[in-house]
């Protein structure tokens, strides 16, 4: 699957419904075991939540956005399927959520493509369910101070504190992809589906018991006008960038 939403492949309340549509497709297809997703843009694997969702809108909108964030995160972290992230580009905030619920993580050699959720460089607070997948992927203290510091992490060291499961050439990196995906494809995919849901079920139970006061708090908090005033400026910063 080729995220495709132009420039930055940001997951727009469209993306997300789409990206949710397509994984309910894929999955009731008894043809299909596995999914490879990457970028149809090489340089940018997903900017992370599009800014423009989170910027002078109404509650209503900043409910219905995150409630269809919640439901991608909850669909691909219990996909059925294999899925692997082949990482073609940057990938901070929501673009690492999304590589980090998949079941492996390919990243391709190429210093710009840092990945982290460094939403605290934004003065904003990853969820409870971002710090969550981050702990069970990376472990505590690696999270911790990933986190506290907005990290964004170069191929080599994203391999180190564990963030992606292997770096390659930039050229091998679809093949690598389909060589990991045999690889889990050898295993009967009852055993296999049934490891992932134990493992990551408490982590699900977690969001879903605490799925509408998720919403209420994401809503007032990004309806505060300091919140507002700083992810304005960010946008601006964005901009200026180019001039
Ligand atoms: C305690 C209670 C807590 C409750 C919950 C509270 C808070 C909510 C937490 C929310 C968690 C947030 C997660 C996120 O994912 S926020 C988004 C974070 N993303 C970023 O910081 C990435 C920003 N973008 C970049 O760094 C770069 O754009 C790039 C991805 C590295 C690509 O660089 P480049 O190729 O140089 O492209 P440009 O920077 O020139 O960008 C092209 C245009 O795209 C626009 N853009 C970029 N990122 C986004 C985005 N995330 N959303 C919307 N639009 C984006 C950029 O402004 C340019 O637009 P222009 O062409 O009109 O100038």
């Amino acid at each position: 699957m080729k995220l495709k939403n132009p420039p930055v492949n940001s997951l727009s309340l469209e993306m997300l419904t789409e990206l949710v549509i397509n994984l309910e497709k894929l999955e009731n297809d008894k043809a299909v075991r596995g999914l490879v997703l990457t970028s149809e843009y090489p340089g940018i694997f997903s900017a992370g939540l599009d800014l423009m969702e989170m910027c002078g809108r109404n509650p209503a909108h900043y409910a219905e956005y995150w409630k269809a964030l919640q439901e991608f995160w909850l669909k691909l972290y219990q996909s059925s399927l294999v899925v692997v992230a082949a990482i073609n580009g940057a990938s901070p905030a929501g673009g690492c959520l999304m590589s980090l619920i998949c079941d492996y993580r390919i990243l391709a050699d190429n210093p710009k493509y840092t990945i982290g959720l460094n939403e605290t460089l934004l003065g904003i607070v990853a969820p409870f369910w971002f710090k969550d997948t981050m702990v069970n992927t990376i472990g505590h203290r690696a999270s911790e101070r990933a986190l506290q510091l907005g990290l964004l992490f170069p191929p080599a060291e994203a391999l180190q504190v564990g963030l992606v499961d292997q770096v390659v050439p930039e050229d091998k990196l679809q093949s690598t992809a389909l060589s990991v995906m045999a690889q889990w494809l050898a295993i009967p995919d009852h055993a296999r589906q049934l490891t992932k849901t134990m493992m990551r079920k408490p982590t699900v139970d977690h969001l879903v018991k605490q799925r509408d006061a998720d919403i209420q708090n994401f809503v007032s908090f990004v309806s505060r006008d300091s919140i507002q005033k700083s992810l304005q400026m960010y946008l601006q910063k964005l901009r200026q960038k180019k001039s």
